[in-house]
């Protein structure tokens, strides 16, 4: 029979049944999301991490490539109440241990209680508590994966769009979204991927229309390349992030940011727009925040819930990020307008070079 143990820092064990086979640890964390287990599992922020859904059923849609986000499930590990056969099978097929049939009320509870934690998973045949055990044992904090971005990034620079008429996008990735990269070729951009570590005169050769740093998994002031080159950029070049994007700016310019207790992951996180007044619907997943904006930085937008910040400006330089993800997939459209607003930015900035120099 298949054994399944899932090992809680502080050493509680919990016993499941065992959906895909083999031992992992990670920081364990939950997702509130009712839909979109296809995109979220292929999300490369869930690096390092232990997934928990808190829908009782996962996989009641299939799985389907067109709706992955990149090439590979991330998560070291999946709980939930129910998970159907397909998702069962595919997390099988990609190597990552995955455990059903728990009270997951009991786990969210755990985590909102002690906040993310380290824990140890074994399922097989012949696995017992001790070999989820020794899993948690080995367990690093999620700061201590001082070089995750390695895991995640490309490891060449890649070109999409290259024949498009719209502005020049560096996109640095530490570890980006594929629907990112769609969002702004859509637009009519053209999107010059960089690693996450990618040099100044490397990112600067492209003579890019703004520098966009991506989403990522872990803690942003282990992302010391992008934070670099944000300080080297911008001065001369707008800048746009997106949740560990937003992190790492604010790391660069003079702010600070933080670990929450359990962070937001879900697609419904309520964010106020302090301009407008409006409040839009957003799906998020992260475990930092940022802590201070400093003074070069503004936050125009923040969660209801908590009122930590979701949007952010510069004071004096072209620059607006974003903590939620404006992209979607999954989860509500209601902010898709953000890319809009970032190569209008470019445009501007590539216009007003455009300018003849004797002009
Ligand atoms: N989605 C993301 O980019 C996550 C950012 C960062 N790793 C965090 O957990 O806060």
């Amino acid at each position: 029979m298949t054994e399944a143990y899932v090992a809680l820092e502080g050493g509680h064990v919990l016993e499941g049944r065992g959906r895909a086979s083999g031992t992992a640890r990670g920081e364990l964390v939950f997702t509130t999301a009712y839909t979109g287990y296809e995109e979220s599992l292929t999300d490369p922020s869930y690096e390092e991490q232990v997934l928990t859904f808190s829908y009782p059923l996962i996989g009641n849609y299939g799985v389907r490539e067109e709706r992955f986000e990149s090439d590979r499930v991330h998560p070291r590990a999946v709980l939930a109440k129910e998970l159907t056969e397909d998702v069962a099978e595919w997390l099988e097929s990609e190597g990552v241990p995955a455990v059903d049939h728990l009270d997951t009320r009991e786990v969210v509870t755990d985590i909102r209680d002690g906040g993310a934690m380290k824990c140890g998973i074994a399922v097989g045949e012949d696995v017992t508590e001790e070999d989820a055990l020794a899993e948690l044992e080995q367990c690093k904090a999620m700061s201590d994966h001082t070089d995750i971005g390695a895991q995640v990034s490309v490891d060449e620079p890649i070109v999409h769009g290259e024949d498009n008429d719209g502005p020049d996008v560096a996109l640095i990735d530490c570890g980006a979204k594929g629907s990112i990269v769609d969002s702004l070729l859509e637009r009519d951009a053209t999107v010059h991927v960089f690693p996450y570590d990618a040099a100044t005169e490397d990112v600067a050769a492209v003579a890019p229309d703004i520098l966009f740093i991506s989403n990522g998994p872990g803690d942003p002031v282990n992302f010391e390349g992008a934070i670099e080159l944000v300080e080297e950029f911008v001065e001369d070049t707008p800048v746009a992030g997106i949740c560990l994007g937003q992190q790492i700016v604010a790391e660069a310019l003079g702010g600070s940011t933080e670990k929450m207790d359990f962070g937001h992951r879900g697609v419904n996180q309520p964010v106020l727009d302090l301009e407008s007044g409006q409040v839009v619907m957003t799906t998020q997943n992260h475990g930092y925040t940022v802590a201070d904006p400093g003074e070069h930085l503004e936050v125009t937008q923040i969660n209801v819930n908590d009122d930590t910040p979701e949007g952010i400006d510069g004071v004096e330089f072209d620059v607006i990020t974003r903590q939620y993800h404006p992209e979607a997939n999954p989860g509500p459209e209601d902010t898709l307008d953000f890319f809009d607003d970032v190569l209008a930015m470019a445009s501007e900035r590539a216009d007003s070079r455009a300018v003849p120099a004797d002009d």
